[in-house]
């Protein structure tokens, strides 16, 4: 249920507040009142639905101020204000409506024409705001996702027909490339995205907790369980379910997910009814499901679409959109000077490996923007360690007395690992054909590295 609209009435007379608040009480309203211009302030901060603002706190003056002078501050908190005043006259209503009163009433007032402009003032308020954040949810789903390298872009041409089938989806990827992003977007794209997208961290949840964390339970149904309490299947009804590492659902559970996802229905621990949900699933892995710990008929309903997100040092022409999408928000959010990258940190982020891929990247653009000291970030800003690790070359090394070069096979072998993945376009499957490995065997390596 929706909670009451809250109103501040803001008057210096103690009966008019009194009216007000018994008329708006009555009507359902929620009501907080202040006498002073410094009491207007005070509760503008908690932000209340609706302002009725009197023009002069003071009734032996005729002028206005107070109630005007007022306007500005309560504009800017983005509050909807309706200014009345029992002086009225069109040269006022006019200077009000230009600073930015919502409407201009002049008392007495009838309770009918207030309470229908209260319901009308607030309707339209809560019209702008679901605009404002469908707009902004948009304008996110535009602008936030980087997809400019011609691997991203071959993804996000397949993007459009996926989020707009109901088939289940697994995401592969390395860690931070960016899969819970995509999850979100596919279902932001998709015909459910006015239902929920419930996200789920299989990693994080203790062993005995996973059933009831998806499929919810009853109250009593074990020692902890003080309330019932909804799981994540009921709760993505009508929406999507993102189960991030999958890899980790306990092989006991296996034959409970797949059952739910075969049929729909599943039982609350601790209930005797069944229920169902219909809710689309988008799993993500970041390492090989192997077939003996992860079930092949559950792998079956999970993987209908499989969409691989290539590591970022496999897609180096995303770095500078992601730095330009990145710099200029870390830059606002920790209050900064628009800040630029010289030459030499933009070669030593092309360089880099980025292990921790996108999510790296975030982490590694913010410590620079926090500690950086002048208005061009430096290479030594990035404090990055050099990657990939350098051959030891002047060193003896156990090869050395065998007569044979200096030789760093780990190094030797991430080279052969990235012009691998670079040649297959960040495919890990074809990357794997090409070393002439499984995709398991490099997905281990990659770990390692
Ligand atoms: N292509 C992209 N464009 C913009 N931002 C991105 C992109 N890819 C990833 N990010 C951002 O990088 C961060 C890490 O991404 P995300 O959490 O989706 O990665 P992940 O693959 O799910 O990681 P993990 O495997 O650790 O759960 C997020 O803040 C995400 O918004």
């Amino acid at each position: 249920m929706q909670s009451p609209a809250r109103i501040l009435v803001a008057d210096d007379d103690a009966d008019i507040i009194l009216a007000l608040e018994l008329l708006l009480q009555q009507a359902g309203y929620q009501v907080l009142t202040a006498s002073t211009p410094a009491q207007v302030l005070q509760f503008a901060a908690i932000k209340p639905d609706l302002v009725l603002l009197d023009m002069n706190f003071c009734s032996d003056t005729t002028s206005g101020h107070d109630g005007l002078q007022l306007l500005p501050a309560l504009k800017q908190l983005e509050l909807s204000v309706i200014l009345m005043t029992a002086w009225a006259s069109i040269d006022l209503a006019v200077q009000a409506m230009q600073q930015g009163a919502d409407y201009f009433l002049q008392k007495p007032w009838h309770n009918s024409t207030l309470l229908q402009l209260i319901a009308d003032r607030l309707e339209l308020r809560r019209l702008r705001q679901r605009q404002w954040q469908q707009q902004q949810l948009a304008q996110q789903e535009r602008s936030a996702w980087v997809a400019h390298s011609e691997v991203m872009q071959r993804l996000e041409k397949q993007l459009s027909r996926i989020a707009g089938s109901d088939a289940n989806v697994l995401i592969l990827g390395e860690s931070g490339v960016g899969k819970s992003a995509l999850a979100a977007r596919i279902h932001q794209l998709s015909a459910r995205h006015s239902g929920a997208f419930v996200s789920v961290n299989m990693a994080a949840i203790p062993q005995q907790l996973f059933e009831a964390e998806l499929f919810g339970h009853e109250k009593g149904a074990f020692t902890d369980a003080k309330h019932k309490r909804t799981g994540r299947f009921a709760l993505a009804d009508g929406g999507t379910l993102f189960l991030d590492e999958i890899g980790c659902l306990p092989a006991e559970l296996q034959p409970k997910l797949l059952r739910v996802l075969e049929t729909g229905w599943f039982e609350p621990v601790g209930a005797s009814k069944s229920q169902r949900s219909d809710a689309r699933i988008i799993s993500a892995t970041n390492s090989e499901l192997s077939s003996d710990q992860f079930r092949s008929d559950l792998l079956f309903r999970l993987n209908t679409l499989v969409i691989e997100i290539p590591p970022l040092r496999a897609r180096p022409q995303d770095i500078p959109a992601l730095v330009q999408q990145l710099l200029p928000a870390l830059c606002r959010k920790h209050h900064r000077p628009q800040l630029q990258l010289s030459p030499s940190a933009w070669q030593q982020l092309q360089d880099y490996a980025w292990p921790g891929n996108v999510r790296e990247l975030q982490h590694v653009l913010e410590r620079a923007v926090v500690l950086a000291e002048q208005t061009e970030l430096h290479s030594s800003d990035l404090a990055l360690q050099p990657s990939p690790p350098q051959p030891p070359s002047d060193q003896a090394t156990p090869l050395a007395p065998m007569g044979l070069p200096p030789f760093d096979l780990q190094w030797h072998q991430q080279q052969l690992i990235n012009a691998a993945l670079q040649a297959a376009e960040g495919q890990q499957a074809e990357a794997a054909r090409l070393l002439g490995i499984s995709r398991f065997a490099l997905a281990r390596r990659l770990e390692k590295s």
